[in-house]
């Protein structure tokens, strides 16, 4: 692994590193923000997944946690949102290839090859964090912003024994059911919705999985929420198959980082309070 930079920031250091994937067969980028820390502690994490055209740099630029981790002794991990670099196709649109993975293992040529995001978060990630960082991973918690709010809630509602909270701002909350969502799946996946339903937080709902600690963020000046975010949608869901959701709506905020950096600092205090931390 090899570290890009690394920065002092609210008592700690926030660091970009880079790798060689076995998952995705290229180079990934990834930030990790670690907070001042008495040394040899063990930290709890927390992963923030990002959203259509992102990098791991968003969320490190304009989202404004560190001052919350800090306080709260928390790991902050963001990921990048595709495998991108010579060889990786990418398709000329901001919601399909390079920056919109939505987070699949892709089945279907020539995606499948480098598109193993779901094998890069889930596996390859934490594997390589708990040998170079100080982390607990026996307390990790999940979120993230609209395609990545998607990642969280689905990575997440497959893995629920591992996460102890899971979080998003904005998310796509049914990709089987709007056309970002749709595009991106068949591309990926092939037209079997049925081979979907595991890249679906309102499927993954359906078909059993159940969390005690799940929030969503919204706001209701969003451009993408009537097309293709459908908070309603999750919140019938959970509301018809006993599955909580704190759920808040927050009027007159938009689709953007001014509204996740205004709700950050609240999320990483409810991570933390689940984390123990
Ligand atoms: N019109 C936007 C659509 C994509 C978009 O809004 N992306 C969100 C996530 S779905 C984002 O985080 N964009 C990057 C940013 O705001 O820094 C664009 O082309 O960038």
């Amino acid at each position: 692994m090899e570290t890009v930079s690394t920065w002092k920031a609210c008592g700690g250091t926030q660091g970009v590193y880079r790798h060689a994937s076995s998952a995705t067969g290229t180079d990934m980028t990834f930030a990790v923000y670690v907070p001042p820390h008495e040394k040899g502690a063990k930290l709890p994490v927390l992963w923030y997944l990002s959203g259509l055209t992102c990098t791991h740099a968003n969320v490190m630029e304009k989202g404004e946690y560190r001052a919350a981790c800090a306080e709260k002794g928390i790991i902050f991990v963001a990921p990048d949102t595709s495998p991108r670099g010579e060889g990786v196709p990418d398709k000329d649109q901001y919601d399909l290839g390079t920056g919109a993975s939505f987070y699949v293992d892709a089945t279907e040529a020539p995606w499948s090859k480098h598109y193993r995001m779901r094998t890069y978060i889930e596996e390859e990630l934490p594997e390589l964090l708990a040998e170079i960082f100080p982390v607990d991973m026996r307390r990790q918690s999940i979120m993230g912003h609209s395609m990545g709010g998607h990642g969280a809630l689905t990575v997440g509602l497959r893995n629920t024994a591992r996460y102890r909270s899971i979080s998003a701002f904005s998310p796509i909350v049914s990709p089987l059911a709007c056309p970002w969502g749709q595009a991106a799946l068949s591309l990926y996946l092939g037209e079997n919705e049925a081979n979907w339903r595991d890249y679906d937080a309102c499927m993954l709902i359906a078909d059993g999985a159940r969390h005690e600690h799940l929030r969503v963020d919204q706001g209701s000046a969003d451009e993408f929420l009537e097309e293709q975010l459908k908070t309603g949608v999750l919140r019938d869901v959970c509301k018809e198959l006993g599955q909580p959701l704190e759920l808040n709506l927050h009027a007159g905020y938009d689709h953007s980082y001014y509204f996740i950096s205004t709700f950050m600092a609240d999320h990483v205090h409810w991570h933390a309070d689940r984390l123990g931390a």
